[in-house]
């Protein structure tokens, strides 16, 4: 298992997991890595381990540059356990003459570990490591993705280790965004933005400010999930920003889930509506969609139209799911509306609609129910949603939705 240089004496020293396919509760159905840094020059430093069964692919690829025991510190720039389930072992194997970490890292790392002779030295934005001809800046990065979360910048590389903020869950042979597809690369980026850092957006793009503020020159960055951008940082960064505003674009989600068809029927009709104003919609039946694959879309949407039939007076369980699941992930200035079939008493579309006003999101219709199976004078008022829908989303005058646009700088 082999090591990658990334930059002069700097290392990949990570590793992939090609079985992953639940990461609390996003589908990472395309796998994703653990990546870890070392830095070797007069002072050793290893950024970051990984995940517990991948101690030995890390222990192996540090074998191939270098005597384990010859590092000196260790920077623990995240200590959720996909980072830092190996540290036990990897403190007890190399001896660290000093762990690095930020003052909430600190105290989750005594949280999950006993920590009495662990040589901890917490660090704060400005400090700096020296190890010859490299330094390392420390900068927090609160919440991207929890509160101990730290970038590490090495000025004379103009590297920046990003830990969980750039990443994404994809697991490939390559390590550089160069050296796959650029566009299925900026879904996977956008699809962990969306389930992971979104409900932190406004704390991202005041952290991005930050960093604008501080003139940091970056040509690289290597977060701790997925490729290493080398080729065209700026055009991830670009992305965040976009992203962290919550930004729309023309397009409209239609979310159902049905039994025997009739709430379908009705999605159908909807998006029928909205097409007649030339806006992108996406049709997404939750018998066969994954929450994460729904929130990935949710990120630059601008009308969420929800449908689900009637069971056992609420919505069907699928729909909960999606919903309590969003609620969390808190997306901003989207319009809604609700829909669906039922058979007497009708509850799922006003309870849908009430969950997305308790999250703040506007609705511009009341809920349009159907009894038992629709048929064409039944689908009018679902045709005519669809078209006020496709209306409020051309009037508001966004950007197409093409990811592709959307992410270029
Ligand atoms: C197990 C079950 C429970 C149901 N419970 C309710 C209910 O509580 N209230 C109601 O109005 N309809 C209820 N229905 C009727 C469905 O909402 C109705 O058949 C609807 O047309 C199904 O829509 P679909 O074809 O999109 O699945 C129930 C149906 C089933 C199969």
């Amino acid at each position: 298992m082999k090591p990658v240089e990334i930059k002069d004496s700097i290392y990949w020293v990570g590793a992939v997991d090609w079985n992953i396919r639940d990461f609390h509760g996003y589908s990472t159905y395309k796998g994703s890595t653990y990546n870890a840094y070392l830095a070797k020059d007069e002072k050793v430093a290893l950024f970051d381990t990984v995940k517990k069964p991948f101690y030995l692919d890390l222990v192996h690829r540090l074998h191939n540059l270098m005597d384990p025991t010859e590092i000196d510190y260790l920077v623990v720039n995240h200590m959720e356990p996909d980072h830092s389930g190996s540290l036990k072992e990897t403190i007890e194997a190399i001896k660290p003459s000093k762990i690095y970490t930020s003052v909430m890292g600190a105290k989750s790392m005594a949280g999950y570990y006993k920590i009495d002779n662990w040589p901890i030295e917490t660090v704060k934005t400005g400090d700096v490591l020296n190890l010859g001809k490299h330094s390392v800046h420390f900068l927090e990065a609160r919440m991207v993705h929890w509160p101990d979360s730290m970038f590490s910048y090495i000025p004379e590389e103009k590297l920046l280790i990003s830990n969980d903020g750039f990443g994404q869950h994809w697991a490939t042979s390559e390590r550089f965004d160069d050296e796959v597809d650029n566009g299925e690369l900026m879904r996977q980026a956008a699809k962990y933005y969306a389930n992971i850092l979104m409900l932190y957006s406004p704390l991202i793009a005041k952290l991005l400010e930050k960093v604008g503020e501080m003139g940091l020159e970056i040509d690289m960055i290597a977060p701790d999930h997925g490729l290493i951008w080398r080729n065209n940082p700026g055009q991830i960064i670009q992305a965040y920003q976009t992203w962290s505003q919550q930004k729309a674009t023309a397009k409209a989600l239609v979310v159902y889930d049905t039994m025997w068809h009739s709430t379908e029927a009705m999605a159908k009709a909807i998006y029928d509506g909205i097409l007649d104003s030339g806006v992108s919609v996406q049709m997404m039946n939750l018998c066969n969609t994954h929450r994460s694959e729904v929130m990935t879309e949710v990120l630059d949407a601008k009308a969420l139209v929800f449908g689900s039939p009637t069971l056992n007076n609420g919505m069907l369980p699928r729909m909960a799911d999606v919903l309590h699941y969003m609620r969390g992930l808190k997306p901003t200035d989207k319009i809604c509306a609700t829909f669906g079939s039922y058979g007497w008493s009708g509850e799922a579309p006003k309870m849908i609609a009430a969950q997305l006003q308790e999250m703040n999101l506007e609705l511009i219709a009341d809920p349009v129910r159907v009894q038992w199976a629709p048929n064409h004078d039944s689908l009018k008022p679902c045709r005519e949603l669809g078209q006020k829908i496709g209306q409020a989303v051309a009037a508001a005058n966004l950007p197409p939705s093409c990811r592709a646009i959307h992410c270029t700088p």
